[in-house]
């Protein structure tokens, strides 16, 4: 039996590995239902790979991963199941170009239901009409504004009604108002649908205004967990350097982009 009490996502000393190395370690993180949780930490900390434990693509080294009180299986069958209580919206929004956009949302729905087609049609509607986009189902992703296309490819992560979103660098390409657009969206959509989201971001200003919680992630550890005006309140020098973006501080910036020159300096 579902346990209705469980936090959406429950993890207790976790470790997380990739590459033979180890990315993520002693992570402890509760996300209650109902909430936005916002991701945050510089580039490299290990954001998304946590996200990857959530959805049970990467299976952790140490501890254990919880989504709503069941353990994230390994097992494929179990674990297909559980993904369809999970929406994802990756950064590439990942639309079909060669579909229009209420067929790209009607994917899911073909996938993984047997609705009859005018019952499909209406959930299209309905998801278009949730982002904003009520006649925008026959335009292709050509024709769409990449504010658009994020609203399509959100609808599209909500067609099979997943109490979990996961939003991985919304925000990514977005001018200023699509970026206040799509946050203010993900905030309505999680209070009217009564879902939980968990926003991945760099987008630290635009994000908390939305967020109920909010996690730092650097050096491998959680370094801040709390709201967010304790986030903005907080003294770590850890939090403050990440807030004000600055390169010198505790946080060590993976300098892997850089050339092997500009990097040794
Ligand atoms: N498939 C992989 N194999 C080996 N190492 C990986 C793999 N994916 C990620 N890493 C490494 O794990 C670390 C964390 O990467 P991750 O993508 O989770 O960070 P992130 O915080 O999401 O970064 P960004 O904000 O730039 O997207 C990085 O050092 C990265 O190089």
């Amino acid at each position: 039996m579902p346990d209705v009490t469980a936090p959406a996502v429950l993890l207790r000393d976790v470790r997380l590995d990739r590459g033979g190395r180890s990315v993520l370690s002693g992570i402890d993180l509760s996300v209650p239902r109902g909430s936005v949780t916002a991701v945050l930490g510089p580039s490299g900390s290990g954001k998304s790979t946590l996200l990857s434990a959530l959805t049970g693509e990467l299976v952790p080294a140490a501890g254990t991963v919880e989504v709503f009180g069941q353990r994230v299986p390994t097992r494929m069958r179990e674990l297909l199941e559980l993904r369809k209580s999970i929406g994802v919206l990756l950064q590439g929004n990942g639309l079909l170009t060669d579909l229009t956009a209420g067929e790209n949302i009607a994917l899911p729905l073909r996938m993984h239901t047997k609705l009859p087609k005018p019952v499909i049609a209406r959930l299209v509607a309905m998801k278009l009409q949730a982002v904003g986009l009520r006649a925008a189902g026959d335009l292709y992703p050509r024709e769409l504004s990449g504010g658009m296309a994020r609203r399509v490819a959100l609808a599209r992560a909500l067609a099979l009604d997943p109490p979990l979103m996961i939003y991985d660098e919304p925000l990514t390409g977005l001018d200023p108002i699509a970026s206040g657009v799509i946050m203010s969206l993900i905030g309505r959509l999680n209070a009217s649908l009564g879902l939980t989201s968990i926003i991945v971001t760099h987008h630290v200003h635009e994000t908390l205004p939305v967020a109920d919680h909010a996690i730092v992630i650097a050096n491998g550890r959680i370094v801040f967990q709390g709201t967010p005006a304790e986030l903005e309140a907080s003294d770590d020098a850890l939090v403050r350097q990440f807030l004000r973006g600055e390169p010198d501080g505790p946080i060590a910036f993976d300098r892997g982009d850089l050339a092997p020159m500009e990097a040794a300096r």
